[in-house]
């Protein structure tokens, strides 16, 4: 019999827990045969063991197939040395299985209309990806508190990224947009980073291998800008790890909430690790909440990147969006679903 897949599930702190346990239970009502493997990370895994990313979190990752992610962060901890800080975990999960490139999907499901921060009219013309490079940027740069010349206390993130870099995120761009409707946008700042420029000088030598993409350039303030005047315009854009991550929490609320998008991080082989787009949100924490949806679309991305499942996959977006239709929302969405009723209602629709 052939060895069945292991997904390692890292709930998190806040409403990490709540929402992958959502997740874990649809993928278990598909019945898929795959086996499931939990460990501590972030905050939880601090407050047990000293360290955010544990060796034998970080050796289930490595053994699983593919990985469900719930979130980090706790404000407990935010005065910690930045090491010991619960965001590192996801920063090092990250880096240490070179997850380069984040998807980040974002489409206006029928019916969320009157949810999403966008006119209806507007709101309905979404249907974008997000490539945003995941190993790079200033998040992994030299980093430091120093004192000036003047006795000033002075705080610095290097942005930096080389060519290699840029290049295999670019590909990973030129690849989607070929998939979707061959639009290509790369969101930079190269009017004033040389970062950018690099970038920038990168995507261009990578776009002759992909002359039927139409590629443009945007830079990331009018990127912001037109995101909300006219989200439409874009089908896929490929940026780096700052800029990706700002921009994909602004395209969630042209959606109708952060609580709607998934997202998947991928290595070079397809190994990947999923998770929704947003944080450990301590201010609904524990309450029943949190909107598990993209933590379910996230693991629909799993079947569909790291198991070969895309029947399976589309199976879960689809009942995600009966039971949205039908009604059924959590509070984020303007309705009184808890996360385990919004969870029931998508396993009804599944
Ligand atoms: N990948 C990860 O694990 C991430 C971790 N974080 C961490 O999360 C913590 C909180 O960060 P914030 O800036 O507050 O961002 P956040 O995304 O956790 O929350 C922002 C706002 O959105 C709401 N929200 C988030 N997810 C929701 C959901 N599923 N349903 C309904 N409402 C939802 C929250 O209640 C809050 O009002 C911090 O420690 C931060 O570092 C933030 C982003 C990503
Ligand atoms: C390190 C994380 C807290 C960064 C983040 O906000 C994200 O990946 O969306
Ligand atoms: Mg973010």
């Amino acid at each position: 019999m052939a060895q069945s897949s292991l997904i390692a599930i890292l709930p998190g702190d806040g409403i990490g827990p709540e929402v992958t346990a959502q997740a874990r239970r649809v993928l278990e009502a598909l019945s898929l045969g795959v086996t499931f493997e939990e460990a501590p990370v972030g905050g939880a895994a601090y407050h047990q063991t000293g360290n955010p990313l544990p060796a034998a979190t970080l050796d289930l990752a490595r053994r699983a197939d593919a990985i469900l992610f719930g979130s980090v962060g706790d404000p407990a901890c935010d005065a910690l040395d930045r090491h010991l800080r619960p965001e590192q975990a996801i920063l090092g999960l990250r880096k240490e299985l070179s997850l380069f490139a984040n998807l980040r999907p974002a489409k206006l499901f029928p019916g969320l209309e009157d949810a999403s921060a966008l006119r209806p009219e507007v709101a309905r013309t979404i249907d974008l990806l997000i490539v945003r490079e995941l190993n790079g940027d200033v998040y992994f740069g030299e980093k430091g508190m120093r004192t000036t010349a003047a006795g000033l206390r002075q705080g610095y993130d290097l942005m930096s990224y080389d060519e290699g870099e840029v290049r295999r995120i670019a590909i990973a761009g030129f690849e989607a947009a070929r998939r979707r409707r061959g639009k290509l946008c790369s969101v930079d700042k190269a009017n004033v980073l040389e970062t950018s420029q690099l970038w920038r000088d990168v995507v261009i030598e990578v776009s002759e291998q992909y002359s039927d993409v139409a590629l443009s350039h945007m830079y990331v303030d009018n990127a912001a800008m037109q995101m909300v005047r006219d989200p439409g315009q874009f089908d896929v854009i490929v940026t780096g790890n700052l800029f990706g991550d700002i921009l994909s929490d602004q395209a969630s609320m042209c959606v109708g909430s952060i609580g709607l998008l998934p997202s998947a991080s991928l290595d070079e082989a397809g190994k990947g690790l999923y998770e929704p787009i947003h944080g450990s949100a301590p201010d609904i924490a524990g309450q029943g909440k949190a909107n598990p949806c993209a933590a379910i679309l996230s693991a629909a991305l799993l079947l569909r990147h790291s198991l070969g499942q895309p029947e399976a996959a589309d199976r879960i977006e689809q009942a995600v969006a009966r039971a949205l239709a039908g009604g059924q929302r959590t509070a984020d969405l303007g309705g009184s679903c808890s996360t385990e009723a919004m969870g029931d209602a998508v396993l009804a629709a599944l």
